[in-house]
């Protein structure tokens, strides 16, 4: 029997991000389509290479996008709303990047390749988590009469490209109940499973173009099966999959599922016509046994046993003991659990991380060279890599017994279960008088999410800084000087809560985890998150405490030079977990909770410097939540709770905000309430105001403040638009509990942009004023 290795996705970033930098030169209007489309290829030219090169088998094409594989999917089956005006046959390239970051003629993307005779002012699409990673993709919007084509011939193009360069792919498509299940409806809701025997011609169009092109396999990716599916998604998935296998004989499907078990979807996937399925068993090894119960013999199985959602080292010798009885019975493709798209590339550019830490850890890369081994242990024997096998086993056991993992002051801290460290002394509308006689602020208060622009200077004076080439005095005059001025700017426009603009921070979780203890941090370990924006999540490894205060003395500065409420501005501990690597070797929710700990003593520190206002941001809150509904419970109740320990030790009068973006909060609408917060930010501009209904519905107790600008465009909404949703918002709520913002920080706008918006959002609220 043989046992193959398979890669079902690769970063598409670059070592050394490529494809931010042409992506920006391009909608800078610095560079031409070529030359976006010509590093576009290199890129994938060398991902191609290296998977090779580092011994995977099976390689995938067309999992590289220019910003999204969701919204290449849209494109390739012409779901494109109307607003964006294209009636052609294909979708070019204004039109792809009008829906990811919406267009209008006085933004950057003047002049950049948008199609003659566009729209002058539309929009971006909706965009969400992808399943529970922080990669956001643009949600695919349907009409009830929606109709497909083929509008981009994408998949083909890059199967073809690799093949002349010697490359064999196995191409990958998002699959079409998947891309159905993940898109909305445009205008009154309707069963977008309907829409399926409208999609299927375009498929089967793409997937025999494949066939003519050479393609032996498609990697067919239908992620929506580890979910709680609605009751006709079986039949949805036999009605795609008969027709595609039937239409299109001769092409093998491997069917791709990920982030966790099949569950009571598993006989759903095993009754399907496909050639092979790729399970997760990092997410879920338990499904294994079950499923080589029930699965036809003739069945390629595609093991997904090294964690493609984390960055530690497999263990090797464990994941044989598994496997070599198995690998005896039948054919088998190891690969990561899900496509590599999630984790850094290269371990290797790591120079400065702590030697031992870094001898736990395997980034894209290295997840790869794992498998190798994997694969030539189950096909030569250990032998032929025993050296290896006897290298991964030490560094795990360094890592076990590693004294730099634990610290008992930590421990027994968190192991605190007084109820009173997670409960403010009285209850909201007790509270809510104290803070609005010590506030005093007009209705419909206005205020921002936190950071402002983060500029190339600011970005250079940090990189200077780091590079020992700007002292520290002077670097950090000069975030002195774009503090004040941001300062100055909001007291100019009258914006009544002001922030200080976060200019010394890289990121809202990383500047965090550089400073708490247990923590480590990359230097180019880049993760995509979206578009052109990536991160470079912090790496937990051990119990985590705040050696000093991390935020006070930005806080008094900020304060000292304005009369105005300064809010204090924290990241939560649930979304400094959810958005960094976290340890593995214990509960998710412990290590949560050292974090809260962490946070809730530079919530008291800041009080006692006299802050007011502390906005503690749990944006990754949501996206935390686990993938099936059995299991949400357990996680709302210790990541609320953990929240409650970061706020709970301030005085009644002392105003806690949160703050939350993407959230689809309908379902999860009694936690954010039970975390008790007094005031709540949140993202609503793009899915205009939806989200409030679940709030009046469940006639939320305290502040809210809708997001009434969408940040993440470059367009400037006018007045009218946010009066409009100030009216919408009035209506759900009432209109002495709302706050007016955006719907999340400013960092990756440009000042024009963001002065003009502002500008209208102040002019927007006094217009709602009696
Ligand atoms: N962690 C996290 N997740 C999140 C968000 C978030 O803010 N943080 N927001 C939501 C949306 N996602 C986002 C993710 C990233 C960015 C973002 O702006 N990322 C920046 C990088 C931020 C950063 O780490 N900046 C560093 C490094 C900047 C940099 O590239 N420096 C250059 C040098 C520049 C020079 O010399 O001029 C270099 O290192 O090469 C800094 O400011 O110090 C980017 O891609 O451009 C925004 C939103 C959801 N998830
Ligand atoms: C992704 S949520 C961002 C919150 C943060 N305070 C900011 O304004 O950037
Ligand atoms: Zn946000």
């Amino acid at each position: 029997m043989t046992v193959r290795v398979a890669t079902l996705g690769f970063p598409r970033i670059g070592t050394r991000r490529e494809l931010k930098t042409a992506l920006e030169q391009y909608w800078a209007g610095n560079s031409s389509a070529d030359d976006l489309l010509s590093t576009a290829a290199s890129l994938r030219a060398s991902a191609w290479q290296r998977q090779k090169d580092l011994g995977a088998e099976i390689i995938p094409s067309n999992d590289f996008s220019l910003y999204d594989h969701v919204l290449d999917t849209s494109a390739m089956v012409g779901a494109v709303p109307a607003i964006y005006g294209n009636v052609q046959d294909k979708v070019d390239l204004g039109t792809y990047f009008a829906m990811a970051r919406g267009f209008q003629t006085t933004s950057e993307e003047c002049g950049c390749g948008h199609a003659h005779g566009a729209p002058q002012d539309v929009p971006a699409a909706e965009m969400t988590k992808w399943f529970d990673t922080n990669y956001h993709y643009l949600v695919p919007q349907f009409t009830a009469d929606q109709t497909f084509r083929l509008a981009s011939t994408k998949a083909v193009e890059e199967y073809h490209e690799a093949k002349a360069l010697g490359i064999e792919t196995r191409p990958v498509l998002l699959g079409p109940v998947s891309f159905l299940l993940l898109g909305k409806c445009d205008g009154p809701a309707f069963d977008r499973l309907d829409l399926l025997p409208a999609l299927l011609p375009v498929y089967e169009r793409v997937l025999n173009a494949l066939r003519a092109e050479g393609a032996d396999w498609v990697q067919i990716d239908e992620p929506c099966l580890v979910l709680d599916l609605p009751g006709n998604a079986g039949a949805a998935f036999k009605t795609a999959y008969n027709t595609l296998t039937t239409t299109v004989p001769d092409l093998k499907l491997m069917l791709a599922t990920y982030f966790g078990a099949l569950g009571d979807n598993q006989g759903i996937a095993l009754s399907l016509p496909v050639h092979g399925l790729h399970v997760d068993l990092v997410r879920a090894p338990e499904q294994l046994a079950s499923i080589l119960e029930k699965a036809r013999p003739d069945l390629l199985l595609s093991l997904g046993v090294v964690d493609g959602r984390n960055i530690w080292k497999a263990d090797l010798n464990a994941l044989l003991d598994h496997l070599e009885p198995l690998a005896r019975q039948r054919d088998l493709i190891l690969a990561p659990s899900c496509s590599l798209l999630h984790t850094p590339i290269d371990l290797e550019r790591e120079t400065d991380l702590d030697a031992d830490v870094k001898s736990w850890l395997a980034f894209a890369v290295q997840k790869i060279e794992e498998l190798h081994t994997l694969g030539r242990a189950l096909n030569e024997g250990r032998g032929a890599v025993q050296a290896t096998l006897a290298e991964n086993a030490a560094a795990l056991r360094a890592r076990r017994s590693s004294a730099k993992i634990n610290d008992p002051t930590v421990q027994a801290r968190s192991a605190d279960r007084n109820p009173a460290l997670a409960q403010r002394r009285s209850p909201f509308p007790a509270r809510r008088p104290l803070q609005q006689s010590k506030l005093r602020l007009p209705l419909y208060p206005t205020t921002t999410i936190g950071s402002f622009p983060q500029t190339p200077e600011v970005r250079k004076a940090r990189a200077d800084h780091a590079r020992g080439e700007l002292s520290s005095e002077a670097y950090e005059a000069f975030l002195r000087e774009e503090t004040a001025r941001t300062i100055r700017w909001q007291e100019e426009i009258d914006l009544e809560v002001l922030v200080h603009g976060e200019f010394e921070r890289n990121d809202m979780v990383q500047y965090f985890g550089e400073q708490l203890s247990g923590f480590a941090f990359t230097k180019h370990a880049w993760v995509q998150s979206y578009g052109s924006r990536y991160v470079r999540p912090p790496i937990i490894f051990g119990d985590v405490s705040r050696p000093k205060a991390m935020t006070v003395e930005w806080w008094e500065y900020a304060q000292s030079i304005t009369s105005r409420p300064m809010k204090g501005m924290l990241t939560g501990p649930v979304t400094i977990l959810n958005w960094s690597f976290v340890r593995d070797d214990q509960p998710r929710s412990e290590t949560c909770r050292q974090i809260a700990f962490a946070i809730r003593d530079e919530v008291c520190d800041l009080e006692k410097a006299g802050c007011g206002i502390i906005q503690i941001d749990e944006a990754a809150l949501r996206e935390g939540l686990p993938l099936r509904r059995a299991d949400w419970q357990s996680y709302l109740d210790w990541a609320v709770e953990s929240f409650r320990i970061s706020a709970s030790g301030v005085q009644d009068a002392t105003q806690i905000h949160t703050h939350m973006c993407y959230s689809e909060f309908n379902d999860i609408i009694a936690a954010i309430g039970a975390m008790d917060a007094d005031v709540i930010s949140i993202e609503t501009a793009r899915s205009r105001m939806e989200l409030l209904d679940a709030f009046a519905a469940y006639r939320y107790p305290a502040e809210i403040g809708p997001g009434v600008y969408d940040i993440h465009s470059p367009r400037v909404p006018s007045v009218e638009e946010m009066v409009e949703l100030l009216r919408a918002a009035s209506k759900a709520i009432s209109p002495d509990a709302l706050w007016v913002n955006p719907d999340c920080g400013l960092k990756t706008r440009k000042w024009p942009e963001t002065k003009a918006a502002l500008i209208n959002m102040v002019a927007a609220a006094h217009y709602m004023r009696p």
